[in-house]
């Protein structure tokens, strides 16, 4: 469970979230939505105890993302917007030099997802010659290395072809259906309608709506909008 209790967060004298409270299940897909510069990444960094919020908490299973960091990061993968690989060596060189930061991730564990991921194949070109969807994949699989119970991740498919989206979004269906906890940034809404089963959407820092993909859809029908992304749209204003 994920639960975040009057969480603000200041740059200087702005403040880019406002007196946030929600709390996420296990196993819940939840897409962040809102405009740019409306706090999402700055949400996410505070999950994943990248950042510090400046007033307020976020726990994790009862655990606090201020004093119990180590534990948290145990649990959690993080994928930064950019990809935050090694572009000189080859896909595998990264997932073995990331696996052993990680600890207790056996070569054998990562080569069978790799698989999974059709990314098995290219697994010895230089991650500069590896196509924009395999370098997207690769910047997820590194973040599931350690097998965490929760992934984060902030646009992870910008800038890559429809069906390499496609694809990223059905494995992380898959990993939805394991049982993990996802969190997931995006903009596109045709893939947050696939992938997610709620929907936290932030607006100049302040959280306008949590809830499940049924509320959205019944928040369209009231208000009369066509088809999800329309719904998103209405919601967010
Ligand atoms: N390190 C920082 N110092 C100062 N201001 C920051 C910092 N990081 C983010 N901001 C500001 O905080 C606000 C929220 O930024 P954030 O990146 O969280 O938004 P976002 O919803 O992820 O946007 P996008 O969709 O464009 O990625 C923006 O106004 C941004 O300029």
């Amino acid at each position: 469970m994920i639960s975040a209790e009057n969480l603000s967060k200041k740059f200087g004298r702005k403040e880019v979230l406002k007196d946030i409270n929600f709390c996420i299940q296990k196993g819940e897909t939840v897409g962040v939505v809102g405009p740019n510069g409306a706090g999402k990444s700055t949400l996410l960094k505070i999950i994943a105890t990248i950042m510090r919020g400046t007033n307020g908490s976020v726990q994790i299973d009862e655990m606090d993302t201020k004093k119990d960091t180590k534990k948290i990061r145990e649990k959690i993968g993080y994928v930064p917007q950019e990809i935050a690989v090694y572009h000189e060596l080859t896909a595998r060189e990264n997932l073995r030099f990331f696996a052993k930061l990680a600890k207790n991730s056996p070569e054998e564990n990562w080569v069978r997802r790799c698989e999974e991921w059709k990314l098995a194949e290219h697994l010895d070109k230089k991650v500069k010659h590896l196509s924009g969807g395999n370098q997207r994949k690769l910047n997820i699989l590194i973040a599931l290395l350690h097998d965490p119970e929760i992934l984060i991740l902030d646009e992870p498919t910008v800038g890559i072809d429809i069906s390499a989206k496609q694809e990223i979004v059905n494995d992380l269906r898959q990993l939805g259906s394991e049982g993990k906890t996802i969190l997931y940034s995006s903009h596109d809404a045709q893939e947050l309608e696939t992938l997610c089963t709620s929907f936290l959407i932030l607006k100049e820092g302040e959280l306008l709506f949590y809830g499940s993909k049924q509320k959205v859809r019944q928040f369209g029908s009231v208000a009369q909008s066509k088809n999800f992304a329309e719904t998103l749209g209405e919601i967010v204003g």
